[in-house]
């Protein structure tokens, strides 16, 4: 038998806190603490999404990740060499990131041509035929060269911007990119075709995804494994259609109801509203950050819904490989829930 490959990337505990500044004297009065403590493997070749509300820490995640953010804490492993010292030049090539918002990335004095090969000058490569390589990548993305290689980013439409970005991040042949909200800024009626090029880049490619979203249904399209993220925290984490069609934690349940779906639509009074807004990143709830806006505690008698506010029910690592022991759920997946519906 041979031994499963390491993944591509390793990230352990990973925490960043912004600190908090207040008075005249700018004294650090306390932390935002945007991820915080944040542990998964991405296996070379596979989509994990990471999908959560507006300010969980989604962003500041990616950015750590690829060493735009400096952890305050933990670590990120890629291809088996710790990123102790930041990014070095073998990671910035191998790993490349796709912005969210097209209009905004794009240097709009720039010809989309230059766009692409910028990355190219910078990491002086293919000076013999860049032009060429150029033109073949804007095909790969499906654009047209003779149309759109000498073309400014504004005379393009955002579904061709944001082929753009990806052709200039496919530039180097990188083996992961993390894409921070791909198709948010696009019409819904570019969206699929984006995503399908993504899909087959990937098949043909071999790529890995680290995919940050917000919208579950882009989450269906593309991704092998999901994390939900709450607060700063992954709350669950396992197979696509574990998580989405049996999620296990109260929150990921939350918040799948709050999304319509095409098949048996749920009546209105099975959709679970969350109250309130997220709380203070900077203020969490102590014990489950979820608690305060728990539907499933409201029905634990007292004791259990104690536990909630007391203990920390830390994200349990399970071995996704090997014999099943008896904490292991089938599909490898892990739920920081004291009270998950199937135990
Ligand atoms: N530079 C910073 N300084 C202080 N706080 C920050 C900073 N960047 C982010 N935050 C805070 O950290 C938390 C997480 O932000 P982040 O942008 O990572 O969330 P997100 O899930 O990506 O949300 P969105 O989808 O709205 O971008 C938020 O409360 C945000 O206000």
């Amino acid at each position: 038998m041979t031994e499963p490959a390491d993944p591509l990337l390793s990230v352990r505990d990973l925490k960043r806190h912004y600190p908090v500044r207040s008075g005249i004297l700018g004294r650090k009065t306390g932390a935002v603490q945007a991820v915080d403590g944040v542990s998964f493997d991405l296996e070379a070749g596979e989509t994990l999404a990471v999908v959560g509300e507006s300010g969980c820490g989604k962003s500041t995640l990616a950015e750590t990740v690829i060493g735009l953010d400096e952890p305050t804490a933990g670590g990120v492993v890629f291809d088996g060499e710790p990123l102790d010292g930041g990014a070095d030049k073998s990671f910035r090539r191998r790993v490349q990131m796709v912005f969210q918002d097209p209009f905004s990335t794009l240097n709009e004095r720039m010809t989309v041509g230059r766009i692409v090969a910028e990355p190219l000058v910078i990491h002086d490569e293919r000076a013999e035929d860049r032009a060429a390589y150029v033109r073949e990548l804007l095909e790969t993305v499906g654009l047209d060269p003779n149309r759109h290689y000498d073309a400014f980013p504004h005379e393009l439409s955002g579904g061709q911007r944001q082929r753009v970005g990806i052709a200039r991040a496919l530039a180097l042949e990188p083996d992961l990119l993390v894409l921070d909200e791909p198709v948010s800024a696009l019409d819904v009626s570019v969206r699929a075709g984006v995503l399908e090029l993504l899909r087959d880049l990937q098949a043909e490619r071999g790529l890995t995804y680290l995919l940050i979203t917000h919208d579950v249904s882009v989450v269906r399209q593309v991704a092998d494994r999901v994390a939900v993220m709450y607060l700063g925290e992954f709350v669950e984490l396992g197979g696509l259609e574990t998580v989405l069609d049996e999620p296990a934690h109260p929150y990921t349940e939350a918040l799948l109801s709050s999304v319509p779906r095409v098949r048996a639509d749920p009546e209105p009074d099975d959709r679970i509203r969350l109250p309130g807004s997220p709380p203070d990143p900077s203020d969490p709830p102590t014990g489950c950050r979820f608690h305060p806006r728990c539907h499933l505690r409201e029905r634990l008698g007292d004791d259990d819904a104690a536990r909630c506010v007391e203990a920390d029910p830390a994200l349990v690592e399970r071995d996704a490989g090997g014999d099943p022991r008896a904490d292991v759920d089938r599909d490898g997946r892990t739920v920081a829930c004291h009270f998950r519906p199937d135990q």
